[in-house]
């Protein structure tokens, strides 16, 4: 059995990044990998501008700063304004171009406005309530990195220098293949010994999360060549085949069986829990990954080991963060692999769900959070495990 960490190293280091890239409207960008940098041709913002609703300011540069200045005009966003000569003041609204002459802007809450002229009660400070051409973006910069995955804030920026188009990689191919012969889809009726096939459903949604295009080859029966076949077809037309179930011990597994014969197998057994018997290997062109049947066991593997291989052909090498907490349990039996419990955070103690079965896909609906229990080790209440936010997935 491998560590979880050297699995994890094997599988980076066996990750070919993707070259291939398009170009996509900002609305459809979201979650995908930026290909070339980003330079932004402007500065943001344009031009100065006020950040208050108030009275734009000619406060005198030699003179004691005057309580009252004449109005000579109105300026809102979207509109310029007329210069300002000493003394002045011009009403303004939050985010309209400063005018020229003006140096500060007092918020409308600490100005007393007639029809002609407006008291200021606070004594302004130069360049108060001012926003700076350029505080945010300067012209000739660049704004986002190669390799960035873009979420929301990335695309609301690529939006505010003017570009209304990113190019980005494009999208991993995956396939997906759910094998056995007790599974059935849900909508059908369940009959004795058969299970509904929830894998398909949650990895599918796992791997559309990560942007990739999923082609779903459904319930694969357990057959020796059936398997094969269609794991050599699924190689053809994809960057990386994924299976679940069939890679354990038993004569029904045939998936492994299947890797062995023809050598495409690369890695076999980590030492997690759950989660030991994961696969991965190479079929032809693409990647092969074999997660485990059991729900949790594939839920485990996929977000620890998959998601960062599936980033790093995108080229880019992203963990899940982790914190650590104090342990609201104890373990006192050592076990030799490396163990994720479905936990939640609760009064900042990390609180494990009662049935930590690999069958139990409830456990994982009710955590927010993996914590680690580290292999050949037990834990007393109290002591620091170190915890991964599933919350942290989707962003
Ligand atoms: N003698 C041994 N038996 C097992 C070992 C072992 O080391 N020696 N490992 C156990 C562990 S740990 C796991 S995890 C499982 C994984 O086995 P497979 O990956 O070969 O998966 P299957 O045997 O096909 O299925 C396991 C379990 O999961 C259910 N399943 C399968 N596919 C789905 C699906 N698409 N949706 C929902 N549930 C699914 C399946 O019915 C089984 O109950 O092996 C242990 N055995
Ligand atoms: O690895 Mo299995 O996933 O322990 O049940």
């Amino acid at each position: 059995m491998l560590t979880v960490d050297l699995a994890l190293e094997q599988l980076l280091a066996a990750a070919r990044p993707l070259t291939d890239c398009e170009t996509v409207p900002l609305t459809a960008a979201r979650g995908r990998v930026l290909a070339t940098p980003l330079t932004s041709s402007i500065d943001v913002p344009a031009f100065d501008n006020s950040a208050m609703d108030g009275y734009a300011l000619h406060v005198p540069d030699f003179a004691a700063p005057p309580v009252e200045y004449p109005l000579t005009q109105r300026i809102a966003a979207g509109e310029v304004g007329i210069p300002l000569a000493p003394g002045q003041a011009a009403r303004i609204l939050t985010g309209a171009p400063i005018p020229p002459g003006a140096n500060a802007v007092a918020m409308q809450e600490d100005c007393i406005a007639g029809a002609e002229t407006v008291h200021v009660n606070v004594p302004p400070r130069r360049g108060q309530n001012i926003r700076l051409a350029g505080e945010d973006v300067a012209r000739d910069h660049v704004v986002l990195a190669t390799g960035l995955r873009l979420r929301a804030a990335e695309l609301g920026l690529a939006a505010a220098i003017g570009v209304p188009a990113l190019s980005v990689l494009r999208p991993l191919r995956v396939a997906l293949l759910c094998t056995g012969n007790e599974l059935v889809e849900p909508g059908t009726p369940l009959t004795p010994g058969k299970i509904y096939n929830s894998n398909r459903y949650m990895l599918r949604a796992l791997l559309e999360d990560l942007g990739c295009i999923v082609t779903d080859y459904g319930i694969v029966a357990d057959e020796l060549d059936l398997t094969t076949r269609l794991l050599a077809e699924a190689a053809q037309d994809n960057d990386v085949v994924i299976s679940t179930g069939g890679v354990s011990v038993g004569e029904e597994d045939h998936v492994r069986a299947a890797l062995q014969t023809h050598e495409w197998l690369a890695l076999w057994k980590i030492a997690m829990k759950p989660g030991k018997p994961f696969a991965f290997g190479r079929i032809g062109e693409a990647d092969f990954i074999g997660l485990p049947g059991n729900p949790v066991s594939s839920f485990a593997t996929f977000v620890l080991l998959v998601r960062p291989f599936l980033l790093a052909r995108l080229g880019v090498y992203e963990t899940l963060p982790h914190l650590w907490l104090p342990a609201g349990f104890s373990r006192n039996r050592a076990i030799p692999r490396r163990e994720f419990l479905r936990v939640r955070i609760e009064h900042g103690l990390a609180v494990p769900y009662p049935n930590q079965s690999s069958g139990v896909l409830t456990s994982v609906v009710w955590a927010d959070a993996f914590a680690v229990v580290p292999e050949h080790s037990v834990l007393v209440e109290g002591d620091p495990v170190r915890i991964f936010q599933l919350s942290l997935l989707d962003h």
